[in-house]
């Protein structure tokens, strides 16, 4: 039986993927063979030596310990796209949130219970909530992948114009853009030619501030920010200064932090992004379906520290976890051959400064042979799957 810990509250539609015959699931095991997992922080966690993978039912990953779990022969992985709509939906709601003054108009007539005449004080207070429509101005776009790109197409069939900064922008996600997405390569031009500015790119120790006070003095006056994205891009300290110097009209984020919180003119939004039933639903039964094909079969779909590789076998898989480095691999096959094995088939892929080797062999497999290819210098971790 594999056991299956949840860190956080993983839709039901996700863990029934689990045949519950061969899949234990809970929120408190110990030394699991997988982790589901969406925003619980996991930095100073210790993995036991069963822990063959991490899920991570959604996109961003800064809450994983990525690298160590690499170096410790876990696969993490991620659920590209899967709650990108939600998060489409959401930034659309945040552009018309940071021009309309609808949290403090509604917030104002909510006061008005009671009071004798609401219908008619409405009519006369509703002047001070006036905002400017979104469609004719320009939305700056910072990541152009899964949100991003949806993001680019919905503002422009609303009307505005849209300019996207992304220096990796992959072959796909620009297929996917509407011709009329403007893309630039100096980030600077977002900063200058934007009304809005939206933020959806992963946040790493390189990503942090982003959006900093220097970058604030290059956009336009009375500019409307928006990060849902990861709170650590935009320096909070920055923006609640920008605004009370009145260039930064409106800043609309979904992290909470004691310097942006209850400041007028920044709307927090609780980490809402993600949170509707469908987008759940889709990154919980992806982040299954990974975690099922890597435990039962070896595949790799979707990792954020392993190279994908995937292998039909036509009989026992050998799957070896181990460093991109030379001879490594000669090593591997030699260690098999040694032990009288056949190689039929091979597949090695890389990602960086790690690689992941599966061998399809048929004919006996003694029990020796994953100590001798666990000996092998840089081999971190040898699963053998009959
Ligand atoms: N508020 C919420 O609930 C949610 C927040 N997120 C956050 O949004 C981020 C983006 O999510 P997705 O679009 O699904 O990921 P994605 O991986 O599809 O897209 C990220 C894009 O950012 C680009 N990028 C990377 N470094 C960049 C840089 N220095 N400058 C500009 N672009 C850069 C990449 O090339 C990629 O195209 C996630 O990493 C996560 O932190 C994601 C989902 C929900
Ligand atoms: O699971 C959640 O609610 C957070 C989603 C998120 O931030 C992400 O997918 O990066």
């Amino acid at each position: 039986m594999y056991k299956i810990q949840t860190l956080n509250k993983i839709s039901e539609i996700g863990t029934d993927v689990f045949d519950k015959s061969k899949y234990s699931i809970s929120d408190d095991c110990a030394n699991p063979e997988a982790i589901m997992v969406r925003s619980a922080k996991m930095h100073d966690m210790q993995f036991g030596d069963n822990l063959l993978a991490i899920a991570r039912a959604g996109a961003g990953v800064n809450n994983i310990p990525v690298e160590r779990c690499a170096q410790e022969g876990i696969c993490v992985f991620n659920t590209p796209g899967a709650n990108s709509n939600a998060v489409k939906e959401l930034a659309i709601c945040a552009l018309l949130l940071s021009s309309r003054k609808i949290v403090e108009a509604a917030s104002w007539a909510a006061s008005l219970k009671g009071t004798p005449d609401a219908p008619k004080t409405v009519e006369g207070g509703k002047s001070k909530f006036a905002g400017p429509e979104i469609a004719g101005k320009t939305l700056g776009i910072i990541g152009l992948g899964a949100i991003g790109g949806k993001i680019a197409n919905a503002a422009e069939a609303l009307g505005m114009k849209v300019i996207g900064y992304d220096p990796y922008l992959s072959i796909g996600a620009a297929l996917h853009l509407e011709p009329s997405v403007k893309i630039v390569t100096d980030i600077n031009e977002i900063y200058a030619n934007s009304d809005y500015i939206t933020i959806h790119m992963p946040y790493t120790p390189q990503t942090k501030n982003t959006i900093d006070t220097d970058q604030i003095a290059m956009m336009k006056d009375g500019v409307r920010l928006i990060n849902l994205a990861r709170g650590e891009l935009i320096n909070s300290e920055a923006v609640v200064k920008a605004i009370a110097d009145g260039k930064v009209a409106k800043y609309v984020t979904d992290f909470a932090d004691d310097v942006v919180l209850g400041v007028e003119n920044v709307i927090v939004l609780p980490h809402l992004g993600a949170s509707t039933p469908e987008s759940e639903d889709n990154c919980a039964v992806m982040a299954a379906e990974e975690l099922i094909d890597y435990i039962e079969n070896g595949n790799i779909k979707n990792s954020v520290n392993l190279p994908n590789a995937s292998m039909n076998a036509v009989g026992t898989k050998i799957c070896v976890i181990h460093k991109n480095v030379p001879t490594t691999i000669a090593s591997i096959t030699t260690a098999v051959g040694n032990e009288g094995i056949n190689i039929e088939n091979m597949v090695n892929a890389s990602k960086k400064d790690f690689a992941y080797t599966m061998l399809d062999v048929t004919g006996d497999v003694p029990p020796t042979v994953e100590g001798k290819i666990n000996a092998v210098d840089g081999v971190i971790r040898v699963r053998i799957i009959k």
